[in-house]
């Protein structure tokens, strides 16, 4: 694993054809950019974090069937200053590192914390940004990086906060159909105020006499910001979801404590150890009219999760729909250190919660007659749900689609619409070897249920997966071990996975869930389920669909 990880990749400056196994489309013309961390060490030194390795840029050039590749390394102020002193001198996400004293070319990133925090990083390895004609790479920071997208050479660095008041911005910006940007960034303690701003950068700029053609980012306004709920704990996010009226923003309890890292350099630690999951809290659901370019004044908002990539999102019926991978906790990030993405991968690198795709639902206009506790989302075509509460609060409950999945895709043309499909990269992961206490997969091969547990009945209905089985101890309410939360009342579609319902009947517990809701291991047709009640013990059932 660390040799794929870990490698330092060397560039491929000359364009280098490659072996087309099959045939490409005649139509299929133009350049795929792509961008990632491609140095892990320099010199002695070594990065602590996959997302901290300097950026390599990639080109695929597709014409006439041919593909040709080439790769360069993004020559950003980052770059070239670590390179020159032969060792790590810029702190990234993973990472803190001190300059050389002598040639402090940084400046610094928050003008209130002007003597704690410094300049942030611009070596931009997240993503590609285009605006108007030109091209951008990026991170997180305030800083992006024009790149010549032929020759991959880099070129201007620009501070967004020229432009528009932030901090730091995502790397995953969204687009209409006249290639207008629009993304969203953080603004901290400015004016004694922490918002998340919300901006556009114009696809075109009309040219103004005398001064040639200007950058788009000279028309970047902000169209709208919503206050952070904490002025020294922001949520940190990494995309956002947008439909052709709205935008989507969640403020989830994954956040990062700005006074943590205004001592970060002095402690020596990086600035990923400034953010913590805060699973206490709840995830508030922002949606922007743009229209009226205000958020909603309806609180919508659903259980503590972690969202790195939103999906996609669209309106039906009156409805927002929107979909995200969303994680338990924020284990996602311990994964990537590359201690971790050693050779004992498999054994120590665990993710402690799965990436699930979720739908949630939310109602547009208000039902004033509608009962406290009623479903206001009426769709026929999610069993995602959003119950109404006292004082205007709206507690949504997303319907489960698929378990164990990460790096989304679609269809780019179908964005902010109704859409069927999404391409993603399978995550396979499975805590329960590692957290359930003395249970080892080997022992299921007794194949009689009765390990340690009592034994329950499961059957198949259409959509279904309903399961009875005997409580063992009076009181202890059943868990899903993946969830480690406790199961929730209420009927399930086969395919929302990891949701489990219990329902007390007559001494006995009917557990209601999909089939892989607490997948043990499947033995020759027989699929072990594990369930861990409340007081620590667990139960076993299984089934021979
Ligand atoms: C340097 C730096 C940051 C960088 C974050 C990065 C680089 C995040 C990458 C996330 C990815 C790739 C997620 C994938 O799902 C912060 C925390 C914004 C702020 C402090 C300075
Ligand atoms: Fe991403």
């Amino acid at each position: 694993m660390d040799v794929l990880f870990g490698r330092n990749k060397k560039e491929q400056l000359e364009p280098v054809k490659a072996k087309v196994r099959g045939q490409i489309p005649p139509w299929l013309q133009g350049t795929l950019l792509r961008n990632g961390p491609g140095m892990h060490t320099i010199g002695e030194s070594k990065y602590n974090h996959w997302f901290d390795g300097l950026a390599l840029l990639h080109s695929f050039a597709i014409r006439d069937g041919e593909v040709s590749y080439r790769s360069k390394y993004l020559r950003s102020d980052t770059y070239n200053a670590n390179i020159e002193a032969n060792r790590i001198v810029v702190s990234e996400f993973g990472t803190m590192a001190y300059p050389d004293p002598c040639k402090n070319i940084f400046s610094k990133a928050f003008s209130y914390l002007s003597h704690t925090i410094p300049d942030f990083t611009d070596n931009c390895l997240i993503n590609i940004m285009k605006c108007g004609e030109d091209f951008y790479a990026t991170s997180e920071t305030n800083y992006i990086r024009k790149i010549n997208p032929e020759t991959l050479e880099t070129l201007e660095k620009v501070d967004y906060r020229k432009y528009v008041a932030v901090n730091m911005a995502t790397a995953h910006p969204h687009y209409d159909a006249a290639g207008n940007v629009f993304n969203m960034g953080t603004s901290i303690v400015d004016k004694g105020k922490t918002k998340y701003v919300m901006f556009r950068i114009p696809a075109e700029v009309p040219e103004a006499k005398g001064k040639g053609k200007r950058s788009p980012l000279t028309q970047a306004e902000a169209f709208c910001s919503v206050p952070s709920r904490s002025l020294l704990s922001p949520s940190y996010y990494h995309s956002f979801g947008i439909t052709e009226n709205y935008l989507v923003f969640l403020e989830q309890p994954f956040k990062l404590d700005i006074l943590k890292m205004a001592t970060a350099y002095i402690r020596g630690v990086s600035w990923a150890s400034c953010m913590a999951f805060h699973p206490e809290d709840k995830t508030y659901i922002h949606v922007i009219d743009q229209r009226t370019r205000k958020p909603m004044p309806v609180r919508f908002y659903t259980d503590p999760l972690v969202v790195f990539h939103h999906v996609n999102a669209y309106e039906e019926d009156g409805c927002i729909v929107f979909d995200v991978i969303a994680y338990d906790d924020s284990s996602l990030y311990q994964l990537f250190y590359l201690a971790n993405l050693n050779q004992a991968f498999e054994q120590n690198a665990r993710l402690t919660s799965a990436p699930t795709l979720r739908r949630f639902a939310l109602p547009l206009r208000g039902d004033q007659n509608a009962e406290v506790g009623s479903n206001l989302i009426k769709l026929t075509s999610t069993t995602a749900r959003a119950l109404k509460e006292k004082d205007d609060q709206v507690y949504c409950q997303p319907e489960f689609l698929y378990e164990g999945l990460e790096l989304p895709r679609i269809n780019y043309s179908y964005n902010g619409k109704p859409y069927r499909y999404v391409f993603a990269a399978e995550v396979q992961w499975s805590p329960i070897p590692t957290k359930v206490p003395g249970l080892e997969v080997l022992r299921l091969s007794d194949r009689n249920g009765k390990i340690g547990g009592q034994e329950g009945d499961a059957s198949l209905g259409q959509d279904k997966l309903e399961v009875v089985m005997d409580c063992p101890r009076k009181g202890a309410v059943p868990k899903a071990v993946q969830l480690g939360q406790e199961a929730r009342a209420g009927i399930y579609p086969l395919m929302s996975l990891l949701s489990t319902s219990c329902v007390p009947q007559c001494g006995r517990t009917q557990v209601q869930g999909p089939p892989k809701a607490c997948t043990l291991s499947s033995m020759e047709g027989t699929t072990y389920y594990v369930l861990a009640l409340s007081d620590g013990t667990h139960c076993f059932f299984k089934n021979d669909f």
